[in-house]
């Protein structure tokens, strides 16, 4: 049967049906249950199916579809109250395309020239309208409808921030003040903590628990939450005459309500962009959490010639911000295995595009954060990717267990190497594997650290390469057997390994994603059995990297407690491992940037065997652990080979100043003098030190021979130096 042009097909109908049921549907668990089963992206996706069935068939646009209604016509329990003027929603862009088709129909129906545009952070809460008479806060209440909304009054008065009384001046009878209440993100996995604590069913997400706090019958809840609100509007008012909807906002600050401190009034689309552009890059740089940026006429005359639809004000639109909250399955909850042993659960997600990447994996920090997240194993759970913030899972979608979900049990024994875990102190709520010579994931995520930019910055060599030199699946003899192997790899030991493909970030294993299985392939060789190109590349890199400065060494020896700026203190007082090792802990403790902890650590290290192995095999290929002097491209090195002792208080230099002097001319300094010292420099107070140059007949230097030292080089310093009492 041919259908006529216009006419409307029942498969349309019907599909149009679905949609709105479904629409329907979600809304009622977003508004009313506050546990969405999908995400904001997915709704909005439906809704915009919905909208463009209906530009293709305008017969289905009735008044009673969804497009056309504010959401939350629900019967929820709460006492309902109608808002003087309606709440609306607003209407969404999703690219520059739909945004500069709102400002097009802006400026051809304002019907004036001249006119500006005010920014504002779209806050991710829940909508609420405050009703002041008199300066007095009367009446609070939900969104509902738009035309009817929840009387929430009692919780409103606990929120922080939203004053009962307003100050000031210029205080109309009555004003209707709209805005978002929010829960802050940070409070948020603590607030799941106590649900669960409590027998009650997790949140997914904070905008859920914003919600839910704000509805709950009894405000003595409420008032225990840090909700908090911004405020974004204005609804009905009477003896309140004012143009401008910034300045509005001026005004209202005055009174003292919590408006936004990032709005921004510009007078073209170009600054519109500029503020979208801004607040995509520093979306986290805001006390709350954000989903978009609202656009709105500032002329109040203006806003009222353009009106609005039943649904949104034709003069704001909402540019809406990829979302960086998704659902997805979890599939598992794994521990894995750092550097120190230290064991932590991660979540195995059904893989998800979330900010711009696929995700897999996402960190559940410890056995603790599990528990008060409240997630099980098979859960629907809200995954969130904030910036370049390593994933993490929100909570659970409740409403969408089936009884098949489990709990997670943090395991006894290592994953990797079996060893038993165990706490390293008392109450230490970390396990570790106490493994830490062989135990295939610590000598993985060590070998990854010593290869990267802060140490050895060994090209090539990634998380992919660590694996597989450290656990491969054949040959059964991994090549490194510890990091002490490194400099001795060869091509031939390369060639016939085979490993799991992994994850680069995560340096998990990564699965193929038709088959589910975890993928192995021929590391370092091709298909014809020769060496891959940055097989090869990582070769040279690592025999390169025997030349790196002693600092670089030291941070890439995982020394508990050493991290680069305790390397480079050491490096710079020491100048070789050697006499780092043979330092006592009272002397390495005396380092600028050392100190105790760092001390013992260090010794502790020196203490352990197969420590001491690595840098036996390492300085056996060719690592010399010494830095000569400073870096060669920091000019001439007048003073090169000169060894000089700096003793008292000298008048123009710190002790440190003076070293660093010598230092970067390529002067030695070390703390005792002996016959190989060329100069002692002595300020006042010198001690014995000044006893021994004398002994010794070392020349010594005051601050003026010390500066003739530095500016003139060591023939003008001998000239220079103090008579001595035997010389004298
Ligand atoms: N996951 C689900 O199942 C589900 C279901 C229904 C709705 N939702 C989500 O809810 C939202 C839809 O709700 P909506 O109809 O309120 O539309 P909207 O959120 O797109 O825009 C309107 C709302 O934005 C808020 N807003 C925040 N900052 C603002 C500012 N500076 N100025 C003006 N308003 C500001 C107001 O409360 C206003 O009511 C979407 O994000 C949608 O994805 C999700
Ligand atoms: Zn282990």
């Amino acid at each position: 049967m041919a259908v006529e042009q216009g006419a409307l097909p029942a498969e349309a109908r019907e599909q149009h049906a679905q949609l709105a049921e479904q629409v329907e549907e979600h809304r009622f668990r977003y508004y009313v249950k506050d546990q969405p089963v999908i995400s904001d992206a997915e709704f909005d996706k439906l809704l915009r199916a919905l909208e463009a069935l209906e530009e293709e068939y305008p017969a289905l646009r009735t008044p009673d579809s969804p497009t056309q209604k504010v959401a939350g016509d629900y019967e929820t329990g709460l006492t309902k109250v109608d808002h003087r003027e309606r709440m609306l929603s607003l209407d969404n862009a999703f690219d520059d395309a739909e945004l500069a088709a709102w400002a097009e129909r802006v400026a051809r129906d304002v019907g004036a020239s001249a006119y500006h545009f005010l920014c504002e952070l779209k806050v991710d809460g829940l909508a609420v309208n405050l009703t002041y008479e008199k300066g007095r806060l009367t009446r609070a209440a939900t969104r509902g409808n738009g035309t009817t909304g929840e009387d929430i009054t009692p919780n409103a008065r606990t929120i922080q921030g939203i004053p009962d009384r307003l100050k000031g001046d210029r205080i109309p009878d009555l004003v209707e003040i709209r805005g978002e209440v929010y829960f802050p993100m940070e409070k948020f996995e603590e607030l799941n903590a106590r649900r669960i604590a409590a027998g009650e069913q997790p949140y997914a997400n904070p905008r859920n628990s914003a919600s839910g706090s704000l509805r709950q019958k009894d405000p003595r809840v409420t008032a225990t939450l840090p909700l908090r609100m911004v405020v974004h509007g204005l609804g009905a008012r009477e003896g309140l005459d004012i143009s401008r909807l910034s300045e509005a906002y001026e005004l209202l600050r005055e009174w003292g309500l919590p408006t936004a401190r990032h709005n921004k009034v510009v007078d073209s689309l170009e600054g519109v962009r500029e503020f979208i552009a801004h607040f995509g890059e520093h979306r986290h740089s805001v006390e709350h959490e954000i989903d978009g940026v609202v656009v709105k006429l500032d002329e109040i005359p203006l806003q009222g010639r353009l009106g609005s639809t039943a649904r949104a004000p034709r003069w704001a639109i909402a540019w809406k911000y990829p979302p960086e909250e998704v659902n997805t399955k979890l599939v598992d909850i794994k521990v894995g295995v750092g550097r120190t042993g230290r064991v932590t659960p991660y979540a195995q997600v059904e893989p998800v595009t979330v900010a711009g990447s696929e995700v897999e994996f996402a960190t559940l920090h410890n056995q603790e954060v599990v528990k008060a997240k409240g997630v099980l194993i098979g859960d629907t759970v809200v995954l969130r990717k904030a910036g370049d913030v390593i994933p993490e899972i929100l909570g659970p979608v409740v409403d969408l267990r089936d009884g098949t979900e489990r709990e997670f049990v943090m395991p006894a024994e290592c994953p990797e190497c079996g060893t038993p875990l165990r706490a390293m102190k008392e109450g230490d709520i970390d396990l570790r594997c106490p493994n830490a010579r062989t135990c295939p994931a610590q000598l993985r995520e060590r070998l990854f650290f010593l290869a990267g930019r802060q140490c050895l910055d060994i090209e090539n060599f990634g998380m992919v390469a660590a694996a597989a030199l450290t656990r491969p699946l054949e040959p059964s003899d991994p090549p490194l057997v510890d990091e002490g192997d490194l400099f001795d790899l060869t091509i031939d030991r390369l060639l016939p390994i085979r490993a799991y493909v992994r994850d680069p970030d995560s340096g998990l294993p990564k699965r193929d994603p038709k088959t589910g299985e975890e993928k192995v392939v021929s590391v370092f060789a091709n298909q014809k059995g020769e060496p891959k190109k940055n097989a090869l590349a990582m070769l040279a890199n690592i025999e390169a990297a025997k030349q790196r400065p002693l600092a670089r060494f030291i941070n890439g020896l995982s020394i508990r407690h050493v991290g680069p700026v305790a390397a480079e203190a050491l490096a710079r007082e020491f100048r070789s491992l050697e006499r780092i090792e043979q330092a006592t802990e009272a002397e390495l403790a005396a380092v600028d940037g050392v100190g105790g902890i760092i001390a013992a650590a260090v010794k502790q290290w020196f203490e352990e065997d197969w420590h001491r192995e690595i840098v036996r095999k390492w300085r056996a290929a060719g690592v010399s652990f010494e830095d000569a002097g400073a870096g060669e491209d920091e000019g001439p090195r007048p003073l090169e080979g000169l060894t000089v002792v700096v003793t008292g208080t000298l008048e123009n230099h710190t002790r440190d100043g003076a070293k660093e002097a010598l230092q970067s001319r390529g002067a030695k300094v070390t703390g005792s003098v002996s016959k190989k010292t060329d100069f002692v420099v002595v300020g006042d107070n010198p001690g014995s030190k000044y006893d021994k140059a004398i002994q010794l007949k070392v020349p010594v230097l005051d601050d003026a021979g010390f500066a003739v030292l530095l500016e003139q080089g060591p023939e003008a310093a001998r000239e220079a130096a103090v008579p001595t009492p035997e010389a004298g």
